[in-house]
């Protein structure tokens, strides 16, 4: 599958309401979406699977628009990431605290993500 077909997949999902029994995703699904996802890096924090990917931009206003932008995104999908705003940079980190780890809502979200900032 091409990168804009799978990543079109999950722009038009909508994240599904997560329990703490929900399915984590695999080590294998993960790994291929993220080479559809390529500017998303996994990272361990405090024992949890996260993806985070680092948005640049000119100054501090845009900055913080796009930090809004993805505020709207995580209210819209019921899913909350962890943001970091600075001057000319934001660094979104997604992971599902419901089951610790990552889950398809995660993949979503990125992918919303990169759509906002594209
Ligand atoms: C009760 C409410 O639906 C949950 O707490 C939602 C809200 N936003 C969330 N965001 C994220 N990232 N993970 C969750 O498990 C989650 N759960």
């Amino acid at each position: 599958m091409d990168d804009s077909t799978f990543t079109s997949h999950l722009v038009r999902s909508s994240c599904k309401a997560c329990r703490s029994d929900a399915k984590p995703l695999t080590v294998e699904a993960l790994k291929e979406a993220l080479t559809h996802l390529p500017n998303w890096q996994r990272m361990t924090v405090n024992g949890t699977e996260q993806i985070k990917r680092v948005f640049t931009f000119k100054n501090f206003a845009q900055a913080m628009t796009f930090t809004q932008q993805v505020a709207e995104l995580a209210e819209q999908e019921n899913h909350h990431p962890a943001i970091l705003t600075e001057w000319g940079k934001v660094t979104v980190s997604w992971w599902t605290h419901e089951i610790g780890g990552l889950h398809q809502n995660d993949l979503i979200c990125a992918a919303k993500t990169d759509q906002i900032a594209d």
